[in-house]
């Protein structure tokens, strides 16, 4: 116990007891310490209440929380508060782009979701993560670049929903659910954008990201379209991508897709954050039980092989397909669930791999590139 009454204290002694608790405590989003990371915004003692405020550069609510558990008994004890008063502030730093592209006006960093194959839940992922990233909060939104399976309007229960155009040039992006989308399925019909050929695809696509009036972002998801070809290959060198979040299952087939992901990212410099390993373990909406029906082990072993990171490993339950069927993914119909919980460990783990893996831009020149 300190011997110093709380009154007593200077606003130094105050603010190096509170660091050197904060230094103590680790997560698997902070490569180095709190402190180390100058974090620790502001320290106040007022009516025997300590006040302690963070100031984090990527999304990190989770962590905090964890924080919050983790010290609040130290801070009293070493303080000698009566309580302590946290606050979560986020100013997220804006990332070195692939080749220094020049930004998107607005957007401060853009994660492509990605996958070596269809099918493997890429979109639903990308969808979950994106809200997640709001939940842990970030101000967010989402381009559907699967140009051949625009599923994200369904999926957010937007699809009769048509964008707006103030000066015939650009679009005003379509809010839902606290995310700004734009997505080819809110501008043509399915039908249309199948016949699509590579190069025009891949223009329209670089045209939806250019010319949406995206709001402030911290990120923007950008559902890419599944695979590894020429549009793909066209979207990676030109879009102004900070990292890429590849997508997979577990079976062999899946894997091997995803491998080739990693690697065409690697050729043209864009940074592999990690893998999402989706459809992990089947749970049984019945009974609970796991059952790993497409084997395990196989992306933590990709992930090694190509020293990246395995994000997350996602479930596979039919509560999450009906959610997104029904136009209500479970991140934000469901904020108290188990499968939120992972989804928000998920966007803490991306957003700390892409703030951790890259180059902090200053603010002056990060913004407004247009
Ligand atoms: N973890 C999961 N649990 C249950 N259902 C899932 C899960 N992930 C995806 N699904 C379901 O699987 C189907 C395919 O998912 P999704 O459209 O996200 O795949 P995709 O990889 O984006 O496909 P494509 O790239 O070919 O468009 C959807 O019906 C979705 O609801």
């Amino acid at each position: 116990m300190n011997s110093q009454s709380p009154s007593n204290r200077s606003p130094e002694q105050l603010r190096a007891m509170v660091a050197g608790t904060l230094a103590n405590f680790q997560h698997p989003t902070l490569k180095h310490n709190l402190t180390a990371l100058k974090a620790l915004h502001h320290v106040a003692m007022l009516d025997e209440t300590l006040h302690v405020e963070l100031l984090m550069p990527f999304v990190w609510r989770s962590g905090f929380e964890a924080l919050q558990e983790q010290c609040s008994s130290d801070l009293l004890r070493i303080t000698g508060a009566k309580a302590v008063d946290w606050k979560l502030s986020h100013n997220i730093a804006t990332l070195k782009r692939v080749k220094n592209h020049p930004g998107i006006n607005g957007v401060k960093n853009i994660i492509a979701v990605t996958s070596g194959k269809g099918g493997v839940g890429k979109s639903s992922t990308a969808v979950n993560l994106a809200l997640a990233l709001i939940a842990e909060g970030a101000k967010v939104g989402i381009l559907d670049a699967d140009i051949y399976g625009p599923s994200i309007p369904t999926m957010l229960g937007a699809e009769h929903e048509r964008p707006t155009s103030p000066d015939g040039t650009h679009m005003t992006p379509i809010m839902a659910h606290g995310l700004a989308t734009n997505s080819i399925g809110y501008l043509v019909t399915d039908e249309n954008a199948m016949v699509w050929r590579g190069p025009m695809a891949s223009k329209a696509l670089m045209q939806m990201l250019q010319e949406t009036l995206w709001p402030d972002l911290d990120y923007l998801v950008l559902d890419m379209p599944p695979g590894t070809g020429d549009i793909q290959l066209t979207l990676a060198q030109n879009i102004p991508v900070t990292g890429a979040v590849v997508v997979t299952t577990p079976q062999d087939i899946a894997l091997i897709d995803a491998r080739k992901g990693i690697v065409m990212f690697e050729k043209v410099d864009v940074p592999v954050l990690g893998i999402v390993e989706n459809m992990s373990m089947h749970i049984c909406s019945n009974c609970g039980h796991h059952e790993a029906i497409f084997g395990t082990g196989g992306a933590q072993k990709l992930a090694d092989q190509y020293h990246t990171k395995l994000l997350g490993q996602m479930p596979l339950h039919i509560t999450l397909r009906e959610d997104l069927d029904a136009g209500k993914p479970t991140v934000m119909s469901r904020p108290e669930s188990e499968f939120t919980a992972m989804y928000r460990e998920l966007a803490g783990s991306v957003a700390a791999q892409l703030y951790w893996g890259g180059e902090v831009i200053p603010a002056d020149i990060a913004f407004r590139a247009l």
